[in-house]
């Protein structure tokens, strides 16, 4: 409260305000992205239940945030007393009993204050957290798909701009919109209480704010969503930089990068520059308002004082009053943009939220338990939803433990799809998967997860340690399994010679380690999960043939014993004694056919 000649309390604001500003600055979504307005509704529908547990803590940040206005109100009120009794009397002696009030006031409201931004901050951030949960865990049931077919900075930014967003208005923005409420009220109520006819012609300026306050917002509006959308773009044209480093520095398109980003810092520049030209503009136009509010009280205080309708005292408290009642409305109007921006937010959030898991599991869904690993795929037919041609028609085959299958075919002929129902992230629209003889339709998906390890093309790694990465596969592993697992898929050697050994950090998706070192500690991981069957997604891919031959023998200790499906185009890479299936498309609407179903015995034409 910029003009008040006392101290503002404006218990909820600041949090509220430097987290948006963080925002701003964090890595977010495209002003085109923005989803239309919602209803503030439908919004609370959805996320007012995710208040519980919190609803006492927004309570007390209200009533504290309540108290220090109230302690305000009567501080100005001691100061419109002292200016009366004391200043224009020179009654030293009257000074004390309201200065020493004043001081414990102060206290008071210094206190809620504090007591106030605390809680409210609290309330605000466990609901940040519940609500992130809960929408990740949502994430976590839909099938891969779902975030691989979206941009990975859109999704974030749902996570951690829009969740903040609507925290703005279920949270911390329901406790604001109350307190500042209240505020107009005292604050009016108290001008009202000294001079109601005084009151009356300046609360006819009013509306004078709203309509800055609607302007403004409007066309800060339009400049937020255009830097909101440039530093997405700039943060897209980093992270494409970074990642494709080795790329750019191979081709020396490094100017073209630098310029490219310079060129996108520049519209960011431009975007930011058009918010700071209106917040500049904007504080100058509602002083100037303020000022002729001011002037008009001073004038027409200075008529009533000369007339001893009002003291000296009144007109000050009157006038602090009112500097404190104009910051209030106008953060009742700025309440408007946080309801559009969490409306904007909560639509994009539950778009995630009634995504619904293509696959669930059945309500009579038993546990598989430790299955022996048998695979049937029995007549086994799959479109993809929405998609007219079918990948997979009447596919049959069976794979017993020890057992290795070959998926073979030409790409897009359906081969990762098969990996992709045995997991269960689709299910059959025709025929039946089996598991031991049981319909894999009556199985939890965790239990038949467990039951299965799929190593994919490309080895996929957390940015922890290669200890944490191998015992990503069984959490809670001992030290001594880890490293029994990377003994067996010869990476021990390496690790320990690793600076840290098995706590040296791998980087981001493991890119400190070569192609072949990850696929070995990817295969041990694998030996620590000792999972029945065993899906081998093209995992040579990428890796030369003296490498390749290297990850194959601790893969075939790993396969020994197991169903293993082995995903693969590459007849090199294929074991003695494996049996084949081969796909193929057939291009066309429902045309795709299998060309020869079933298994035949055959022999690798290359040595693994
Ligand atoms: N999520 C999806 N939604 C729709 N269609 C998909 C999806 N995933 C794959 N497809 C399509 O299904 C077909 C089979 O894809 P799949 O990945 O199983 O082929 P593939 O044989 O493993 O190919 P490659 O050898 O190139 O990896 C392809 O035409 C592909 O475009």
């Amino acid at each position: 409260m910029p003009s008040s000649p006392l101290v503002g309390l404006g218990v909820v604001n600041r949090p509220a305000e430097s987290r948006r500003h963080s925002r701003r600055l964090s890595f977010s979504v495209s002003g085109r992205e923005l989803a239309p307005a919602i209803s503030i509704r439908r919004t609370f529908r959805e996320f007012w239940p995710d208040t519980r547990g919190l609803r006492r803590l927004f309570a007390a940040g209200v009533v504290l945030a309540v108290v220090a206005a109230l302690c305000e109100v009567a501080a100005i009120r001691l100061f419109g007393h002292i200016t009366d009794e004391v200043l224009t009397t020179k009654e030293l002696g009257a000074f004390w009993t309201p200065a020493f009030s004043w001081l414990g006031l102060a206290a008071v409201a210094g206190a809620a204050s504090f007591g106030g931004t605390y809680i409210t901050a609290l309330g605000a951030e466990r609901f940040l957290l519940k609500l992130r949960d809960r929408i990740y865990a949502h994430l976590q049931t839909l099938a891969p798909e779902f975030s691989e077919k979206r941009r990975l900075g859109d999704l974030m930014a749902r996570l951690t701009d829009d969740v903040e967003a609507i925290e703005e208005l279920v949270g911390s923005g329901v406790v604001k919109a109350v307190t500042t409420v209240a505020s107009v009220i005292f604050f009016a109520g108290a001008a009202f209480f000294i001079r109601w006819d005084l009151a009356l012609i300046t609360m006819a300026l009013i509306p004078a704010f709203l309509v800055v306050s609607k302007v403004f917002a409007g066309r800060f509006r339009g400049a937020a969503a255009r830097e909101r959308h440039s530093n997405g773009v700039m943060n897209s044209v980093l992270e494409e930089g970074l990642a494709n480093q080795p790329l750019v520095q191979a081709y020396n398109r490094q100017g073209d990068e630098s310029r490219r980003l310079h060129g996108e810092g520049r519209n960011w520049l431009r975007a930011n520059m058009a918010q700071a030209w209106l917040s500049g503009l904007y504080g100058p136009a509602v002083q100037v308002i303020e000022t002729i509010c001011l002037i008009v009280i001073l004038g027409f205080g200075a008529w009533e004082i000369a007339a001893g309708r009002l003291t000296i005292g009144g007109l000050l408290a009157f006038a602090a009053y009112l500097a404190m009642l104009y910051p209030a409305v106008q953060s009742l109007g700025e309440l408007a943009l946080t309801v559009s921006e969490a409306a904007a937010g909560s639509d994009r959030v539950i778009e995630i939220l009634r995504t619904e898991a293509t696959v669930t599991d059945d309500p009579g869904a038993v546990p598989a338990g430790r299955s022996r690993g048998r695979i049937a795929f029995e007549r086994v037919s799959f479109a993809y939803p929405g998609r007219a041609r079918p990948v997979l028609r009447n596919l049959s085959f069976t794979a017993d433990p020890g057992d290795v299958v070959v998926i073979a075919g030409p790409s897009g002929a359906g081969k990762s799809t098969v990996a992709k129902l045995l997991l269960r992230f689709y299910d059959p629209d025709a025929g039946r998967i089996l598991l031991d003889g049981a319909d894999m339709r009556g199985l939890t998906r965790e239990s038949l997860r467990e039951n299965i390890t799929i190593l994919h093309q490309e080895t996929l790694m957390f940015s922890g340690s290669v200890r944490d990465n191998i015992a990503y596969g069984r959490p809670g592993a001992p030290l001594d399994e880890v490293i029994r697992a990377a003994e067996a898929a010869g990476v021990h050697d390496f690790v320990k010679a690793l600076p840290q050994g098995y706590d040296t950090p791998v980087g981001q998706r493991g890119r400190l380690l070569s192609g072949g070192q990850r696929q070995r500690i990817a295969i041990a991981r694998a030996i620590l999960r000792d999972a029945p069957v065993l899906v081998l997604d093209e995992p040579m891919t990428g890796l030369d043939a003296a490498t390749a031959a290297q990850v194959m023998k601790p893969l075939r200790r790993l396969m020994a014993g197991r169903t293993t499906l082995m995903i693969t185009h590459d007849p090199r890479h294929v074991p003695e004694g494996a049996r084949t299936v081969e796909l193929e498309p057939v291009p066309g609407p429902e045309r795709i056919r299998l060309k020869r179903v079933g298994v035949r015995g055959r022999r690798s034409p290359a040595r693994c």
